[in-house]
């Protein structure tokens, strides 16, 4: 930080230090007891507030709704029976080696239509008859697969789950009528003809059954519009992702390799034709394989492959040439001349060859043979793009290198190979798509959000992880996981691939030592299915938008961002625990989140793209997640409420002081205490040893006092220009923190606003994040607000905020309602950074009519949206609370300011 600088606001430094005395004191006594891991009322969990995205999901019909089964049980399923939508959850690929699953649970919707909502939804002209263009409720799509030799497990697992209670002939999983027999379950793949009357006996439900190829052309035409990072390169070892174009998709080859392969073009949804195939596949290289090298499963001879070399099998153009290229014809000496070529000229039988040797020489031919043919048939037809699914490649960087290679080299770099993250779940997905009117097939990228909860992944007909939603079996097999370590296939740590380099000529890198079988189902999440979700309309180019503005795929800035939030944990831990009154349940749970949290970490250190593309504020929103699923509901609530309440003691007085400032002052102190206030955040760690040295109010002044300008990012004598000369018609103000980042930064400037003429739309968070202010806390905390100010109180009236708050007004008049209205809208969002692309839609409804965005915070305005452009004017306000990142961002230091100001490109 600069130099001091007089506190701009004159007197209002003794004015606080008055009040603070009684606030201090309250501090205290509660950072002890928390401290001390006491919990008391204030600490204790906070039961009527469950998690929900409310705004961002459609609503449901609750009447009659009962508790099925044991009402103890913390999430005991309830039955809704006057709910009306079609669900079809449940749809099969039952194929030669392995069955897939996919399925639609909808456990966790629990809308609540408060007050707030209805007067945003009033006030915005948002309508609530549309439920039918939602066809579907928001819920989460399930991936999971088992081997089909183990096909009684798998029934097992719906049996369980109840899964083949939600066919599509019936409502039933919806009502209370027990279950009949005349379930229809949707299955694609050979195994829904060999296997329909064990469904039938076992399960009382008949399979319907779908076309193969109809369903991998759905399957694929689905993930392909409607999950962001769904298809990839994968080039000597790198793994990028492709943004493909919805309307540029059309006409492409896939390439499905089961255990024979299918190449189909496909032109446009159901409008495809299989224009060629091989019967050299998957099935190929796991028969021959058995034989040859006497492995007990396909992923034991993938395994192989990663310690194999296969030169000592195959002839290479070195080996005809004496060790030279070929150059005339462009081929190395290290091309591979004749697959298994060698084995002809040597005097040697099987049992001297190594079975990792022969593995890879397998994988190679069978590789590149499929690449080969893929591009031919590509080139027949004229298709740039080829997309390569089907659990063969199991997202095995060897034979991705392979194929990649192949259909580089022979269409001399004009087609390009792309992979899928679900590559194996194409028909099971497929087959999912083909029930009628569930609406899936009209969700777009940004109503869609993928999650990666422990023990997602179900493989190889075992139960590698805990039944997925319960919480006791989770934690106890977090609780296993440290004892077995990376033995247990869930998302753990797994060695990175092995890779060839470009042509795939060397061997796999020896550091590749073991291949985890279930790598690709690592990389597939849980969809969240969320259709209220929308793009924020205010984005000048939502096509170029990118959130993150750090890309941790540099790996300086994963180890970086790796180590933060691994020293985080500890502190984090203690926190959750404590917000849930710190009872032995709370310490299982805190425990079992950092073993799943650091796991994650660890898997991601690994494998930066395992997740999809990462940037930080993936890695930001991953934590809150995963404390979400261990059922932390909100870990600062205490730190929150504390500094709310301190903060709100001293606000009238700073309100008095603004009030005695000429105009041009005012608007540099609002500015000044916005970024001041910003200092209040529990993520940073150099923050957070900064309030062990005093009270809130104590450092809030101390970071007014140290403010000076210029900031290292300066532009508010442009902003000051334009906020004076015109007002805006709206404002959407992004709010942060709670305590004095919401109280004396952003409310007195939202005040600011209205007062001239400027509608205020606050923004918060759906969802607690660190210590961010929510959508729910922010009416009480605005009513609390409006008791010692006219303006706010007016303006929360006309924006429909005050209506349950019982407030002492000043004047106690109530007749002006004629001001602007302020509001609170949720962002869809629980996270400390926010994605626009995906936003709740009030918060895209309520920016329709703004002209002024103003982005606060470290999250929103640094980490993510600092590049972005917008249609409006924007203001980006934050204090950089991280070394790194100011140097790297702003070339400046930690506490350096950010005051960006762009006007409507
Ligand atoms: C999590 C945060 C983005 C929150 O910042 P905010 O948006 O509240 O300004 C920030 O505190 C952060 O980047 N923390 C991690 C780095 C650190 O401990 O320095
Ligand atoms: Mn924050």
């Amino acid at each position: 930080m600069a130099g001091l600088k007089d506190d701009p606001v004159l007197g209002t430094k003794d004015i606080i230090e008055k009040r603070e005395g009684a606030e201090t004191k309250d501090a205290v006594i509660s950072k002890q007891r928390e401290e001390e891991g006491q919990g008391d009322g204030e600490m204790a969990p906070h039961t009527g507030n469950s998690i929900h995205r409310s705004g961002s999901r459609p609503q449901l019909d609750l009447s009659k709704a009962a508790i099925q089964g044991n009402s103890e049980e913390r999430d005991p399923t309830i039955l809704l029976p006057n709910q009306s939508d079609d669900i079809s959850h449940l749809a099969l690929d039952i194929g030669g080696s392995l069955i897939k699953l996919v399925y639609f649970s909808r456990h966790e919707d629990r809308s609540i239509n408060d007050k707030r909502k209805k007067m945003v939804k009033e006030r915005l002209g948002i309508s609530n008859g549309n439920r039918r263009s939602y066809p579907i409720l928001g819920g989460r799509l399930h991936f999971v697969k088992f081997e089909t030799r183990k096909i009684n497990d798998c029934l097992d697992f719906i049996s369980s789950k109840q899964l083949h209670l939600g066919g599509v002939d019936s409502h039933r999983w919806l009502s209370e009528t027990p279950a009949n027999c005349n379930a229809v379950i949707k299955a694609t793949g050979g195994g829904a003809y060999k296997f329909a009357d064990l469904f039938k006996e076992r399960l009382g439900v008949s399979l319907d059954k779908e076309d193969e190829m109809d369903c991998l052309v759905a399957g694929a035409n689905f993930l392909l519009k409607a999950i962001r990072h769904e298809a990839f390169t994968h080039m000597e070892g790198q793994k990028e992702f492709v943004q493909i174009d919805q309307n540029d998709l059309f006409p492409y080859l896939l390439v499905n390799i089961g255990s024979g392969v299918s190449m189909i073009k496909v032109d446009g949804d159901g409008k495809f034709e299989r224009v060629s195939g091989t019967n050299v596949g998957g099935g190929t290289y796991w028969g021959l394989g058995r034989l040859l090298t006497k492995c007990k499963s396909f992923d034991e001879l993938l395994e192989l492959s990663q310690r194999g070399d296969n030169r000592t099998i195959d002839m290479l153009v070195g080996d005809i040439y004496g060790g030279m290229d070929y150059s005339k014809i462009g081929l190395s000496a290290s091309t591979i001349a004749s697959s298994f070529g060698k084995a002809i000229s040597e005097k040697k039988e099987l049992e001297d060859y190594r079975p990792e040797d022969i593995s890879l020489s397998l994988l190679r031919m069978i590789s590149y043979n499929i690449g080969q043919i893929a591009y031919l048939n590509a080139l027949r037809f004229g298709l740039k793009r080829i997309f390569f699914g089907g659990f063969f490649i199991r997202g095995h960087a060897y034979t991705m290198d392979t194929i990649s290679f192949a259909v580089h080299f022979w269409s001399k770099g004009e087609a390009q190979a792309m992979f899928l993250r679900h590559e194996g779940f194409l028909g099971a997905l497929g087959a999912f798509m083909s029930y009628e009117k569930h609406g899936l097939d009209d969700l777009m990228v940004h109503q869609l959000v993928e999650r990666f909860p422990m023990g997602a992944p179900y493989t190889g007909g075992k139960i590698h992880g805990p039944p997925l939603g319960d919480l006791n079996e989770k934690i106890s097999w977090m609780e296993k996981f440290v004892l077995k370590g990376t033995e247990i296939t869930a998302p753990v740590p797994m060695d990175p691939p092995g890779t060839t380099g470009l042509g795939g000529f060397e061997v796999p890198s020896s550091k590749g030592g073991t291949l985890r079988s279930d790598a690709s189902a690592l990389n597939v999440g849980v969809l969240h299915l969320v259709p209220t979700l929308e793009v924020f309309p205010l984005l000048a180019d939502p096509k170029m938008y990118e959130p993150n503005t750090i890309d941790l795929s540099d790996h300086n800035e994963l180890e970086y961002w790796f180590t933060v939030l691994s020293g985080h944990l500890p502190d984090l831990v203690d926190k959750a625990v404590a917000s849930e009154g710190g009872t032995d349940d709370a310490k299982r749970r805190g425990d079992a989140f950092a073993r799943a949290f650091s796991a994650h970490l660890a898997r991601l250190m690994e494998e930066p793209a395992a997740y999809g593309k990462l940037g930080l504020a993936n890695l930001l929103e991953l934590r809150e997640e995963c404390l979400r699923e261990f059922h932390f509901v909100d870990a600062y609530r205490s730190i929150k409420q504390r500094e709310n309440e301190a903060s709100l003691a001293v606000l009238p007085d700073l309100l008095m002081e603004l009030d005695s400032m000429t105009e041009e002052m005012r608007l540099l102190t609002l500015i000044e205490g916005v970024l001041a206030a910003n200092i209040f955040d529990w993520g940073s760690s150099a923050c957070v040893d900064l309030y062990h040295k005093g009270t809130i109010i104590e450092i809030y002044r101390m970071s007014r006092n140290k403010m000076q300008r210029p900031w290292q990012v300066d532009d508010f004598d442009v902003f000051k220009e334009r906020m004076l000369d015109n007002p805006h018609k709206r404002a959407l103000l992004f709010v942060d923190n709670s305590g004095a980042d919401i109280v004396l930064g952003m409310l007195p400037l939202a005040r600011e606003l209205l007062r001239r003429g400027t509608e205020v739309v606050l923004v918060a968070n759906s969802l607690p994040a660190l210590n961010d202010v929510t959508a729910m806390e922010l009416p009480d905390i605005v009513a609390e607000a409006a008791k010692h100010c006219d303006v706010l109180r007016r303006a929360a009236e006309a924006g429909g905020l005050l209506v349950d708050a019982m407030i002492n007004t000043l004047d106690g008049s109530k007749e002006n309602s004629s001001s602007v209205p302020l509001m609170v809208v949720e962002n869809g969002c629980g996270s400390p950074c926010i994605d626009l692309r995906q936003v709740s839609s009030e918060l895209a409804a309520a920016a329709k009519d703004a002209d002024l965005i103003v982005l606060e915070g470290m999250g929103r305005a640094l980490h993510t949206n600092f590049n972005a452009r917008f249609k409006c004017d924007v203001l980006k306000l934050a204090m950089v609370k991280n070394q790194r990142l100011a140097e790297k961002l702003i070339k400046g230091n930690i506490y350096d300011c950010v005051c960006r100001y762009e006007p409507a490109s």
